[in-house]
């Protein structure tokens, strides 16, 4: 069975407010980003499946004979949304840590998509294919590398295996799915986060599935209908660390002390919820200075309750003190433990200040650019309409 080439792509997100406290049921404001992942799928005649992933390093074939030992005895076409199949996770985590030498996070890439690869088509025919992929997201920093590339797999996998149509018509640039196929994507790429993360809450697959401003709570997705136009300066401390990690040390926190961290989570679902509703003034009110300044105050609330999870860094901190010099509001965004953080432009804030705080940052190591938020979430592309630095860099493979 030879399948057809997809080309897609999805955003990655920046979380305004709740992260970690959204994987223990509470609400979590999160956006897309300009950035973007994207997959090319190529149907090949090869007898094998490979996979190019320039981001991590990694470049990986396996023949098909191979790949068939893996499918478990009890593989009818899995749902989307059950638990991982752990006999399936079992026989890859097996079988990669004896081709690739170790378990190591950038082998979570080849684990997750392996594992929607088999659990999508080991029912009927190992299809021989090609999937690279190329992303303008910092990996592992918070802005939800590993959820854009479950997305761009999940869309393309379940589009080359038929189990939902190709969008695009001939005459189109991009294209988006309809919102049951959006679902289904959403919840194969939930399994991908899985595997990467442990313990994901699926706020940020649902950015890079939906795109926009988005309200989550528990697996619930509330887009904001409208987006405020928030200026937003993102910056990389460049400190490498693991979500799964971080998440698996604030639930030992919570676990150990319960009476202490239950009131900081709920206080967090305190702030997104009123951040939401500043948020919502803005974009019908005339905008005054007391919203952005109770914006940026829930920011440092937020920050100091990131920092009693015990997810914060020394280097989020001088991010928040050398922005704080220049009035500006900062807390980090994603995992935390490093990575990245997000500060607060306000209107009225002068280029000059952009300028000289994003150069204060850059000497302390750190990249840093003002971003555009609320991007489409996943879409289709004809190869055509992606960006040549992008397509130069895919066609490479
Ligand atoms: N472009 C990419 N190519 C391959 N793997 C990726 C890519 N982006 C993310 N990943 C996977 O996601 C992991 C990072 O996920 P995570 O620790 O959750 O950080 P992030 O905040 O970027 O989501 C990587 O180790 C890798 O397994
Ligand atoms: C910490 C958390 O809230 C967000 C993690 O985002 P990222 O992988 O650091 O981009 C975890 C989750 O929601 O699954
Ligand atoms: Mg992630």
């Amino acid at each position: 069975m030879t399948v057809k080439d997809v080309f897609v792509s999805a955003p990655g997100k920046a979380i305004l407010h709740g992260e970690h406290a959204v994987v223990h049921g509470k609400v979590a404001l999160a956006v897309s980003l300009n950035l973007r992942t994207y997959l090319r799928l190529k149907g090949t005649t090869t007898g094998s499946v490979c996979i190019n992933l320039p981001n991590i390093d990694t470049f990986l074939c396996y023949d098909l004979s191979e790949l068939k030992q893996l499918i478990p005895v009890s593989c009818g076409k899995r749902e989307e949304g059950k638990p991982l199949d752990a006999e399936l996770v079992r026989k890859l985590r097996e079988f990669i840590s004896v081709t690739n030498g170790n378990l190591d996070t950038y082998n979570m890439a080849t684990l997750s998509f392996l594992y929607i690869y088999i659990s999508l088509f080991g029912s009927s025919e190992l299809p021989s294919l090609t999937v690279s992929v190329w992303s303008e997201l910092p990996t592992g920093a918070g802005l939800g590398s590993s959820a854009a590339y479950s997305v761009c797999l999940a869309s393309a996998l379940l589009c080359a295996s038929g189990a939902i149509p190709a969008p695009l018509k001939e005459s189109d640039q991009s294209a988006r799915w309809c919102q049951e196929d959006l679902e289904q994507i959403n919840s194969w790429a939930f399994q991908g986060e899985m595997i990467i993360h442990g313990n994901p809450s699926g706020v940020d697959n649902a950015v890079g599935t939906w795109g926009g401003m988005l309200r989550f709570l528990a697996g619930k997705i509330i887009p904001l209908s409208r987006v405020p136009l928030l200026r937003i300066l993102l910056t990389n401390t460049n400190v490498p660390r693991s979500t799964k990690v971080l998440v698996a040390g604030v639930k030992d926190k919570i676990n150990k002390f319960p009476s202490i961290m239950t009131p900081v989570l709920d206080s967090v679902d305190a702030i997104s919820c009123t951040c939401e509703k500043i948020l919502s003034e803005i974009t019908c009110e005339p905008i005054t200075g007391e919203h952005y300044n109770i914006l940026e105050e829930l920011i440092d609330i937020n920050q100091h309750h990131l920092n009693v999870m015990g997810v914060g860094h020394p280097s989020l901190d001088t991010l928040c003190q050398v922005t704080l010099t220049k009035g500006l509001h900062s807390k980090l965004t994603g995992a935390g433990g490093g990575g990245c953080g997000i500060t607060l432009l306000r209107p009225e804030t002068d280029s000059s200040v952009v300028q000289t705080t994003v150069q204060d940052l850059k000497d302390c190591g750190f990249d840093c650019w003002e971003t555009s938020i609320g991007g489409p979430g996943v879409q289709q592309h004809s190869p055509l309409s992606v960006k040549e630095e992008v397509l130069e860099i895919l066609n490479r493979y």
